[in-house]
């Protein structure tokens, strides 16, 4: 530091230049007391500019780095490299950074966890966010794979709101939710595997989400602050479901009296397994665990089966299927949850994999002739309402669903 000091004082440098004095940390991110004593003495040196890059091996030192920013006299440039630190790199503008980095092309990354200028630019649209900018963002293990946040940052462009919608990787959800509380960030979808846990969480749950037991949706109350739970999963996959078999007839759902074999008992079968059971529908769930499947039977009034069990079932006609594992999901495409030889019994095959669009249990359904529905109609129904909540006030659903139609 003293050395910094000096190699300052000793610059001749023209008047327009500006000095960074930069501290790197390969291996973690130190507590907030730690990285406030490393930036009094950074700022001691006479820097123009600080620059302080740690490492982030959980979401939640994030809230270190955000702390630094919002501490700092001087302009200040605060970073977690790696995957868990991207919404370090991504909130700069929110907390004051001076900057934050992009690489020229994905694979170029000067440091981990780096995103492209691209993303930064046409995704995040970083250039217009700042210190009253809303946040939201998805919560859950997989979220590099979400489309999510392409559609709800364009979603917010097309109706002219101040929102930023980032991808939260958490590894423990109890623990990111009670640390990220004070940082008043106002809603979030709720992605696998955290739709029952995110219920427990909530300061409130709306009634149906309560029913059904899961939450794909949180919002932060304007009023009094609190975090509500819904649910816009089960109406947006039952509803698609529906629409494959031809729509609702004079109030009477074509699911009415038919099998609905669920595969999973997670959240998002939850959501299915009940809003069949309330068309009037009959769940059978199947799941790899069955003590689960028959959690989730008892709940919703259907019947428990185990995977060897619905590998040899031969459903009456017009039973419908619906995969809710991410089994098939990008990068296992060529993984199936179900072998295609026991398809054929099936009327309509459902997949709530949206990526890729066509996974390989519909591509089989559809070469056995059988109505496919894909998860990326689900996903589109769900995104919409999400949105709505979170923006609190109608949307253009029409006008959504065409943005995303273009988009993806
Ligand atoms: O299940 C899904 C998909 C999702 O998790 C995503 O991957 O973008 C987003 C959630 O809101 C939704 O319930």
């Amino acid at each position: 530091m003293q050395k910094a000091s000096e190699l300052i004082s000793a610059l001749q440098k023209p008047s327009r230049a500006k000095v960074i004095v930069s501290h790197h940390n390969f291996d973690c991110t130190p507590s907030s007391e730690e990285l406030g004593c490393l930036v009094s003495k950074m700022q001691s040196t006479g820097a123009d500019i600080i620059k302080v890059v740690t490492t982030a091996r959980s979401i939640t030192d994030v809230i270190h780095v955000f702390q630094v920013l919002g501490r700092s006299q001087a302009p200040t440039i605060a970073l977690a490299m790696g995957q868990q630190g991207l919404i370090s790199r991504l909130l700069t503008p929110k907390f004051g950074g001076f900057l934050t980095f992009g690489s020229m092309a994905s694979g170029r990354e000067s440091a981990p966890g780096q995103p492209t200028i691209e993303e930064l630019q046409d995704i995040y649209r970083l250039p217009r966010v700042g210190r009253e900018t809303e946040v939201f963002g998805i919560i859950g293990q997989l979220v590099g794979y979400s489309k999510s946040p392409l559609i709800h940052n364009r979603f917010f462009q097309e109706i002219g709101y101040d929102g930023l919608y980032v991808p939260f990787l958490v590894h423990n959800f109890k623990v990111f939710f009670g640390a990220f509380h004070p940082l008043n960030f106002t809603g979030f979808s709720i992605s696998i595997p955290y739709k029952e846990v995110a219920l427990e969480c909530c300061d409130e749950v709306e009634s149906f989400a309560k029913a059904i037991g899961a939450v794909n949706t949180v919002v932060r109350r304007r009023s009094d602050g609190k975090f509500i739970g819904y649910n816009t999963d089960c109406e947006a996959a039952v509803g698609a479901i529906e629409d494959g078999l031809g729509g609702v007839n004079d109030g009477v759902s074509p699911l009415f009296n038919k099998l609905v074999v669920v595969i999973g008992a997670g959240g998002a079968a939850k959501a299915i397994a009940f809003g069949a059971k309330q068309r009037g529908a009959h769940p059978l769930i199947a799941n790899r665990h069955y003590d689960r499947a028959q959690k989730l039977a008892e709940a919703v009034g259907g019947t428990a089966i185990t995977l060897d069990q619905l590998y040899e079932l031969q459903p009456s006609p017009g039973s419908v299927l619906a995969n809710t594992t991410p089994i098939g999901m990008f990068p296992n495409e060529n993984e199936t949850p179900m072998p295609k030889s026991v398809l054929k019994h099936y009327s309509l095959v459902f997949d709530v994999v949206y990526t890729p669009k066509v996974t390989r249990l519909l591509t089989e359904a559809e070469e056995l002739g059988l109505c496919v529905v894909s998860g990326f109609e689900m996903f589109i129904r769900q995104a919409i309402e999400q949105f709505s909540l979170f923006v609190a006030k109608p949307v253009p659903k029409q006008q959504l669903r065409e943005v995303m139609l273009n988009v993806m």
